[in-house]
């Protein structure tokens, strides 16, 4: 029986990509996000490359929502082998302007969400001979500072310690946790960072984005099949003796 991996947030961006490769992988996919329309326009597209896939209309800050797209997984494929904790929403505020409602928002999904998602994963894979992989959405702002993003900073530094805490309970039970941490992809999230940089500096549309562009060694944007690329080696067999990891995958911004 083909493996099933589930991707929250998985309508677009990151998300679709890590989707389709790990279709194309010969898993069973399962695409939650809160925009259902798009994710039922992705969901027929991966049809149409015989990828075969559900989507659940689900919220990740909400426990229920999380539980309730395990189950659907479940019910429809018969397992959850991977799970991926990829929704996630991005603010540009500098620290002294950030409001409460903001930090509430933010933490909610990218904090919040990354937890329920571990549980609810986490109780499937129990139950299964094989155990799982859960996949967490990091980034390089969440082991370096990264001006104006500093409530996403947190919530991606927590995102960081959460991967290394669930490895570690978890690793009994034949789980393992890991984390992929890309630099300046191009996606809607990048479109808004951009808009809010712009804002703050004074600078003209897509200034911001090509700032950041200019710094990176390997003379490139980041695109969701190079996130993907990583995602797939963590899915798979190949990386059944690494756990607890977050790894950078960013055209060489950052190293640690
Ligand atoms: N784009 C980048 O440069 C970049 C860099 C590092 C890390 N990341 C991380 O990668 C992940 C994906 O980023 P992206 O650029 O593809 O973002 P995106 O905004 O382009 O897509 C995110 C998707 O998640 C969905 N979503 C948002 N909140 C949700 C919620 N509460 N419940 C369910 N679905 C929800 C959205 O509807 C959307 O389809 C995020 O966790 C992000 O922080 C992105």
């Amino acid at each position: 029986m083909s493996k099933v991996a589930v991707i929250t947030g998985g309508a677009q961006g990151i998300g679709k990509g890590i989707a389709e490769r790990l279709g194309n992988d010969g898993f069973n996919i399962v695409i939650n996000d809160m925009n259902i329309d798009l994710a039922q326009e992705t969901v027929e597209e991966f049809k149409k490359n015989n990828i075969d896939a559900i989507a659940v209309e689900g919220n990740v800050a909400k426990q229920e929502d999380q539980f309730d797209l395990v189950k659907k997984a479940v019910d429809k494929f018969g397992s959850v082998d991977v799970f991926i904790n990829n929704a996630g929403i991005d603010q540009v505020e500098a620290v002294e302007d950030i409001t409460p409602d903001n930090l509430d928002k933010i933490f909610n999904v990218n904090v919040y969400g990354t937890v329920y998602g571990t549980q609810a994963a986490a109780k499937q894979m129990k139950e299964q001979e094989n155990g799982g992989k859960i996949i967490n959405a990091c980034s390089i702002a969440g082991k370096t500072a990264f001006e104006l993003l500093g409530a996403y900073s947190a919530t991606k530094f927590a995102v960081h310690g959460l991967t290394q805490v669930s490895a570690k309970e978890l690793a009994q039970f034949n789980i393992k946790v890991n984390a992929y941490c890309p630099g300046i992809v191009g996606t809607s999230m990048w479109d808004r960072i951009d808009k809010g940089m712009v804002e703050y500096k004074g600078l003209k549309e897509g200034e911001a984005w090509q700032e950041q562009v200019n710094g990176i060694p390997l003379e490139r944007s980041q695109t969701p099949e190079d996130v993907a690329n990583l995602v797939s080696y963590l899915a798979s067999s190949d990386a059944d003796y690494m756990t607890g990891q977050a790894i950078n995958i960013d055209g060489g911004i950052e190293v640690h």
